[in-house]
């Protein structure tokens, strides 16, 4: 007899799971959580491709239905999910037509917010040209089964197709089959991930940062102090600043170096680099968000970016080259590294250079908008709010002082300034939406998903919604502290700015040592405002407030 269970967190039904409905050779596994297991359905995997009376599909993760799910038994066809209809020959491509379409990229927080106030938890985005078909995913019971299901796999994130490009085709010849893990999957990503991780993720490794990172926060306020105008106000290309501080910050880590990018007249080839960085961030977004016409024709922005991305692995290559040689030159070159060994130190004395340098790229590809993006919003944010900013600034002043520095003991007595980061990062997650590629077909929300499938989980939407957080768009750091998190704790896929599981940030450590450093010198050096009209956010590909970032830094 089939039980329906009910879902903890909006009362419709799961899918049935019993023995009748359980093919013989299948594999039930439990989700990890006890919160979980006590209340959703178990996850399968089959060994039939075919399967009476329940979820089915040869050997794959068979994520349960959750709150859109149809209440009875049958698995529906991929053609049920609900969604925009497609145009015979156009698709749904021409919805981001400029005049004809009304999806603009820029601005696909509205879109996404509209499309789950039309089609529900779960909705089809299909016929978009020359890219799979995306389904994106609403719910967070949704999102945590199907992240859980990925534990055996090995995760596919739909990302950059065209840096795929530059490091499996144009130069493949640099970077092989171990070419780091943007963009890259399979054996190859866990392999090269194997490497790398245990150190990237080592809480000690980025306590070894903690003073690097505290000289560029002071670095970016003295910079600030000569750039603002007589009123205080911040220049209007201010986020330009924010990614050379983002930039010197990351090549303190990747690099062990001080490339000098918040100097006044930065060295030649820092300078360079600066330019390159620029140049592939304002390039990105066009080839990866627009049709890829770049895969026919090579394009003025394609060749740009190819340019950009040259520059950044030659320049970067003579800093590795550096490292190398100081560290055959020290006392350590045998291989064994002391505890205060840095990252790339570790990394070199584990592998070899080419490892090093293509990790060192990929921080720089994806540690540097997604950091500097979160900065700008944190900052936009505690300008606007002023109560909250005289709270931070109170633990602050507390527990740094005036003038003191920060350590890794004071980060650690901050906890208002952790909980502002995070509910920043809820309300304006800088990757509004973040996806897996099905490898196999799956059964999710009780639709047959075919394989090839991106499926986008949308955080943004998620993470601002009542059902998940009261007075969601309530700017309310004080959710995130000890005494309401025990009273009221949230979903915790609710909010998941750094994604989750295998291949979730591996630059996590650094962008919150990073982040939590320079917001609590700048409040411990200025009080913030925002004296000129509101900025919307905008998706650049990262999310963040859009238009001249003028705020206005008052000394203290
Ligand atoms: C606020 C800042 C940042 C945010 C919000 C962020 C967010 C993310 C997200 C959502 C992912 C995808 C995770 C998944 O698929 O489950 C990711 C992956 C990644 N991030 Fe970050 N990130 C940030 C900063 C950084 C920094 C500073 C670094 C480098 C030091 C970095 C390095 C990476 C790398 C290498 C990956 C790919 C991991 C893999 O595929 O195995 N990130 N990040």
């Amino acid at each position: 007899m089939a039980s329906l269970r009910p879902s903890w967190r909006c009362g419709r039904a799961l899918a049935p799971l019993t023995a009748s409905s359980t093919p013989p050779g299948t594999r039930t596994v439990w989700p990890r959580s006890s919160r979980t297991s006590a209340k959703a359905a178990p996850l399968r995997r089959h060994a039939s491709s075919s399967v009476a009376g329940g979820p089915l599909v040869g050997g794959v993760p068979v994520a349960p239905a959750a709150c859109s799910a149809p209440a009875d038994d049958a698995v529906r066809g991929y053609d049920e999910v609900p969604g925009p209809t497609p145009l015979p020959l156009l698709g749904n491509s021409w919805r981001f037509l400029p005049v004809v379409g009304n999806f603009r990229i820029q601005e696909m927080d509205r879109v996404c917010l509209g499309l789950r106030e039309r089609y529900g938890d779960i909705v089809r985005m299909s016929g978009l040209l020359g890219r799979p078909d995306m389904v994106f995913v609403f719910d967070a019971d949704l999102i945590e089964q199907v992240f859980r299901a990925e534990d055996a796999l090995l995760p596919v994130r739909p990302s950059m197709p065209s840096l795929d490009a530059f490091k499996h085709g144009i130069r493949k010849d640099f970077f092989g089959d171990l070419a780091g893990v943007i963009a890259v999957h399979g054996p190859r990503w866990l392999e090269f991930r194997t490497r790398v991780q245990q150190v990237m993720l080592q809480p000690r490794t980025a306590k070894l940062y903690v003073g690097a990172i505290q000289d560029t926060a002071e670095a970016f306020v003295r910079r600030l102090r000569r750039l603002r105008d007589a009123d205080g106000d911040a220049p209007a290309d201010f986020v330009n600043e924010i990614h050379r501080w983002s930039l010197e910050s990351i090549a303190r880590v990747a690099l062990d170096a001080r490339l000098g990018c918040l100097d006044d007249a930065p060295p030649a080839d820092t300078q360079a680099l600066i330019d390159a960085v620029n140049t592939f961030f304002m390039n990105v977004g066009v080839l990866e968000l627009k049709p890829p016409v770049w895969k026919l024709l090579p394009t003025p922005t394609w060749r740009a970016y190819i340019r950009a991305l040259d520059d950044i692995t030659n320049i970067t290559s003579g800093y590795i080259s550096r490292a190398l040689d100081a560290l055959r030159d020290s006392e350590q070159a045998d291989g064994e590294v002391g505890a205060d060994a840095s990252l790339l130190q570790r990394v070199l004395a584990g592998h070899d250079a080419r490892t090093a340098h293509i990790l060192a790229i990929d921080l720089f590809l994806v540690g540097i908008d997604t950091t500097s993006a979160a900065l700008a919003s944190a900052l936009y944010q505690l300008a606007l709010h002023p109560e909250q900013q005289e709270r931070l600034h109170g633990e602050v002043a507390a527990v740094l002082g005036r003038d003191g520095a920060v350590t890794a003991a004071a980060l650690e007595a901050m906890p208002y300034l952790r909980a502002v980061l995070k509910e920043v990062l809820r309300m304006y997650p800088v990757v509004i939406g973040n996806g897996r590629t099905l490898t196999e077909d799956t059964v999710i929300a009780n639709y047959r998903i075919p394989k090839g499938t991106q499926i986008i989980f949308q955080h943004y939407v998620i993470s601002n919604e009542e059902r998940y957080f009261p007075e969601a768009r309530r700017f309310r750091p004080e959710r995130w502290l000890r005494a309401e998190l025990a009273a009221r704790p949230p979903h915790p896929f609710a909010s998941l700015p750094f994604g989750f599981g295998r291949r979730m940030c591996i630059g996590r450590r650094f962008a919150e040592l990073e982040l939590h450093t320079v917001v609590a010198k700048m409040v411990q050096k200025f009080r913030l405002e925002y004296r000129h009209p509101p900025l919307p956010y905008r998706v650049h590909p990262m999310y963040m407030p859009h238009g001249p970032l003028r705020i206005t830094f008052h000394d203290r």
